[in-house]
Formats: structure tokens, C-alpha cells, sequence
């Protein structure tokens, strides 16, 4: 079943919001007014806009943001002439008052992210936005790291709560196609005609379209990407290399590949402080299946305490460190740097 009428996927770009990460939360509102005229134009459904961590996000855990993201919502609501803009929110950073603003300020679509094992903690702020009339989506952060069948039961806790449309979410970049299509396949046998199933991807393994690709087979209706991918880690699934990939394949995105390649170039690069690299921290958090949005983060400690980045990742990874545990990366350095005297 294809999306719409005119859509067989929806496509969601993130580079507003995961992109957020690769900035440390530094966009301005004209970073926003630029990049959302731009991805309007080429015809991109749905632009996502917030702190990477979500509404809430902006804090001396997870960085500060440099404009307040009600701010950016509002500029990105006054910019989109066809793009529905959403927010993303983890409950506990964010709160209800910040989904009523939100919706306030025009946004159209509000995604919950939790981890994959914790939908139950979204149930009231699902309620909360299909009351304010809000669409819906859901984020099971790090599904690598649970079975199809767990992930499924998650989702489905979502899908009674409100939650339309379930996303497996490759926080970490590091499931190959097959993890993709078992999650997917398992999601969309457990949601029926209740919730459509979404995926997001990194980079990190160099497999973001390709997994994505392995969704749409599998069912998803709903894929995320970045553009130019800027997002965590090595960033997001490339929209302009999506939506190309999907043209050659007859998958309506309702995207104009040739105005994407142009953003991605000339509008997306300049706002970005550097290229989202797969480089050797970056592929390592894919193998290691380390929460993306750490990256920046263990720079940041390698740098303060003089010990491998590389080493505080696998660490990470070995502990299976969660979105949350930001502060663990200063421990793990210290104990690095307390190892070496
Ligand atoms: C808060 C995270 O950055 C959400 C996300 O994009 C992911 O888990 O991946
Ligand atoms: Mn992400």
C-alpha cells in the first residue's frame, strides 16, 4: 500500500534537528529560514526542527542551543509555503507545555522519541497531541540493540497510546539490511492497519540509503534522511541520495532530485561548520553500536582529559550506554586517564 495517492513514501527530513548534534545546537534562525526555503522548493514533505535532543534538549548536558527552538519552529512554520514542519520531544527533557507550544508556534507534526525498550514513558504525551490535533510519530531509539518481537511489543505500546506512524530508529548507525527488514517486517505485522511504520537511519556503517531501501521493501512508509547528512555521528541518510536512489527505482517521494543535489550543495554545505565525515570515531560508534549523538561528546572529553576518542566510544559501547548518559562519557574518560598514570 503506498502512502497516498501521489506518495509511496513520506520522507522526513531531519537535518534541522539531528544536524542540531553535528552543530552542537549552534543553528540560527537564518540557517533555518535558508535550508526550510530550500528542501520547500525541492518538494520535501515533511522538515523536522528542534534541539537535537529534542524540545528541552538545550541544557549543560547536551549543550545549550544557541537560538531558542520555539524560535526556530516559528521561522521554520513562517518559511514552508508546501513542508508540514514537525518537532521531536524525549519525555523527561521535554515536557507538555513544550508540545503545546510547539503547536502554538504552527507546527503540524510531533514525534516522541524514547528508548526502545521505554515507549510506555510517551503514553500521556501521545494523548496530549492527537488532543491538540497534532499528527503523530513515535522513535524506538537504538533498536539494534532489542529483538524484532521486543521492538514490536514497543510499538505497539506506542500505536494504543496515539502514536500513527512507529519508527525503527538505527540511533547508532549499526544494523545491516536484514536487522532492518526483520524490525520493520515485525513492526508492520504487529501494527496492522493501526500505525504505519517509519525508519530512520545513520551513517555510520555507510548504509543509511541502502537500509532504507530495505524499510520500504519491508513496509515502512515513512524513511528520515538529512540533507547534505547532516546529522549525528556520520550524519543521516543522504536525501538527495535517497531521493535519486529512489527515483531509479520507481518510489514516488515526491521530491525533485535535481533541486535536492542543488540544496544539499549550495544551501545545506554553507551552513554546516564541516562536512559529516565516516570517519574512524564515526564508523566506530557503527560497529561498536554507540548512540550517534555521542560523538561530539567524546571529542569533547578526549580533548579535555588527552585520551582516545576512539577508546571512550568503545567503552560506551561495551557498557551499552544509552541517550541520557552523556555524563558516562566524562567518567569513562576519567578512568582512561587515570589508567594511564
Ligand atoms: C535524540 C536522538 O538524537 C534521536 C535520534 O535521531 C536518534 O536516536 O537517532
Ligand atoms: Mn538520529
Amino acid at each position: 500500500m503506498p502512502y497516498s495517492d501521489t506518495l509511496d513514501i513520506r520522507v522526513t527530513d531531519s537535518s534541522l534537528r539531528d544536524g542540531s548534534h553535528a552543530k552542537r545546537h549552534r543553528f540560527t534562525s537564518d540557517d533555518v529560514r535558508s535550508v526550510v526555503a530550500a528542501l520547500d522548493d525541492a518538494g520535501v514533505p515533511v522538515i523536522e526542527v528542534a534541539h537535537g535532543d529534542g524540545l528541552g534538549g538545550s541544557s549543560f548536558t547536551y549543550g545549550f542551543s544557541k537560538t531558542p527552538e520555539q524560535e526556530l519552529l516559528r521561522t521554520a512554520v513562517e518559511t514552508a509555503r508546501r513542508a508540514v514542519i514537525a518537532f521531536l520531544m524525549l519525555p523527561g527533557l521535554g515536557v507538555k507545555d513544550d508540545i503545546r507550544a510547539a503547536h502554538d508556534n504552527g507546527a503540524g507534526i510531533c514525534r516522541i522519541a524514547t528508548h526502545c525498550t521505554e515507549a510506555d514513558i510517551a503514553v500521556q504525551h501521545f494523548g496530549l497531541a492527537r488532543e491538540r490535533g497534532l499528527e503523530t510519530v513515535g522513535f524506538l531509539m537504538m533498536a539494534h540493540s532489542t529483538t524484532p518481537e521486543n521492538l514490536a511489543r514497543q510499538a505497539r505500546i506506542m500505536a494504543d497510546a496515539g502514536c500513527q506512524c512507529v519508527y525503527v530508529v538505527d540511533s547508532a548507525g549499526a544494523m545491516v539490511m536484514d536487522e532492518v527488514t526483520d524490525r520493520v517486517q515485525a513492526l508492520v505485522a504487529e501494527l496492522g492497519d493501526d500505525a504505519q511504520v517509519g525508519f530512520h537511519g545513520h551513517e555510520n556503517l555507510g548504509l543509511g540509503t541502502g537500509n532504507s531501501v530495505a524499510a520500504v521493501r519491508a513496509g515502512a512508509l515513512q524513511i528520515d534522511g538529512s540533507t547534505r547528512r547532516l546529522g549525528a555521528g556520520a550524519g543521516n541518510t543522504p536525501v538527495e541520495a535517497l531521493a535519486a536512489v529512489c527515483a531509479k527505482m520507481g518510489i514516488r517521494t515526491g521530491i525533485d532530485v535535481l533541486k535536492i543535489i542543488d540544496a544539499a550543495e549550495d544551501v545545506v554545505r554553507p551552513v554546516m561548520d564541516e562536512e559529516c565525515r565516516l570517519d574512524r570515531l564515526a564508523l566506530l560508534m557503527g560497529h561498536a553500536g554507540v548512540y550517534s549523538s555521542f560523538l561530539k561528546h567524546a571529542y569533547r572529553q578526549a580533548g579535555r582529559y588527552g585520551v582516545p576518542g576512539a577508546e571512550i566510544l568503545l567503552r560506551a559501547g561495551e557498557r551499552r550506554l544509552v541517550g541520557g548518559q552523556e555524563d558516562q562519557l566524562i567518567d569513562i574518560a576519567l578512568e582512561l586517564a587515570a589508567a594511564r598514570n
